[in-house]
């Protein structure tokens, strides 16, 4: 049994916890909240985020970052990426010795352009990190918590530290993969809730089935064309944190950016769509660090300028549908090809 810290008392924190809790482990649930604590303390739910749920007595929530840290064996850092730098900060004060942790938020910093590990890296110092992994994948905390059959992978360049995440998590209902490709497996997690929110959008129009399978395809292969320009090793955008992801997110209610998009599509404005959620909704500031990317990269990502415009310009979104199917005609196969060419030989 390992003592493990997890950071964050939101819908992916709490349904982890769970995992964790289920596979014998003391798990420590650190929030910001005194009302939400005190509720997952005393009545063992956490109504706001997941319903029908009861939570096992191993979860114990904290509000004092102090004691949740205090010699853990793990930390598992579940807040949304813009809450990251700050949390990192606090849980720096706390920890002397190595320790290991994992991240599951899916996001891309806007203006620094930096993956939610690079962020990790650059707030914590070396001496308190054994090593960063990142845990991510087609994984809704509804269906977690309800033990439903789900798949995700770890990554680090630190395979044997991302062996040890995969047997932390691993079990009958949660099965965990490893990788080594983090720049793949980060970039293809974050960049789906752009394409989640662009198939929320077509729904609210009334569009169909053919105008969400071309998101996906083609989200696929932008998502393909920026990831690959950063590192990562296109293959990995045919896995769970590429494909996986986007066919969940972009096909279930449960996703927030799906949920944002089909608002927008229906005719609200950002603004109210955000409080009407309530939630995390990471798409939105993805979307712009990704079109800043794309921008500085000169890499083509028609779907996400499309949803940049929408977003932050207020380009309506039935235009902006109209503006991409009446683009100069092109091939299908273009640099992607030759990237996947490339690594198959
Ligand atoms: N919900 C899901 O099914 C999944 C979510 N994720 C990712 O996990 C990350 C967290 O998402 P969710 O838990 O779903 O979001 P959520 O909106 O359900 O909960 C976020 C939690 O973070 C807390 N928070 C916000 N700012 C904070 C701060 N400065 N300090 C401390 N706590 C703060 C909020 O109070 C809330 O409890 C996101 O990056 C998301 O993309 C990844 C996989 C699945
Ligand atoms: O990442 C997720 C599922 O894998 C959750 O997506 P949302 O943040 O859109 O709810």
């Amino acid at each position: 049994m390992k003592k493990i810290a997890v950071l964050g008392a939101g819908s992916w924190g709490t349904a982890l916890a769970m995992v964790l809790a289920d596979n014998g482990h003391e798990v420590r649930l650190w929030g910001h909240k005194e009302a939400q604590i005190k509720e997952i303390n005393e009545f063992h739910t956490n109504i706001k985020y997941l319903q029908n749920i009861k939570l096992s007595n191993m979860i114990i929530g904290y509000t004092s970052m102090k004691e949740a840290v205090n010699q853990v064996d793990a930390v598992v850092l579940a807040v949304p990426t813009k809450a990251m730098r700050e949390v990192c900060q606090q849980v720096r004060e706390y920890l002397s010795t190595p320790t290991l942790f994992v991240h599951v938020s899916k996001g891309i910093e806007p203006d620094t352009h930096l993956r939610v590990s690079e962020l990790i890296e650059e707030e914590l110092p070396e001496s308190i990190r054994e090593a960063v992994v990142v845990l991510s994948g087609p994984s809704h905390a509804e269906e977690v918590s309800l033990r439903q059959p789900t798949t995700v992978t770890a990554a680090s360049l630190n395979a044997e530290a991302a062996e040890k995440v995969q047997d932390l998590f691993i079990n009958q209902h949660f099965r965990v993969y490893t990788n080594t490709d983090v720049v793949g497996v980060e970039i293809g997690g974050s960049l789906k809730n752009i394409i989640a929110l662009a198939a929320g959008i077509t729904d609210g129009l009334g569009y169909g089935d053919n105008a969400k399978a071309a998101l996906i395809t083609r989200g696929l292969a932008e998502i393909a064309r920026l990831g690959s320009c950063l590192g990562a090793n296109p293959l990995t955008f045919l896995g769970l944190t590429g494909m996986g992801d986007l066919i969940v997110t972009c096909t279930s209610v449960h996703s927030r950016n799906w949920r944002a998009g089909n608002m927008l599509g229906k005719g609200m404005k950002l603004e109210e769509v955000l409080e009407n959620m309530g939630m995390v909704v990471e798409g939105v500031r993805t979307t712009k660090a990704a079109y800043q990317l794309s921008k500085k990269l000169q890499v083509k990502m028609p779907l996400t300028s499309a949803l940049y415009h929408v977003l932050f310009d207020d380009v309506n979104p039935k235009d902006a549908v109209d503006e991409l199917m009446n683009r100069s005609k092109t091939t299908e196969l273009d640099d992607l090809s030759k990237l996947l060419g490339e690594r198959i030989r």
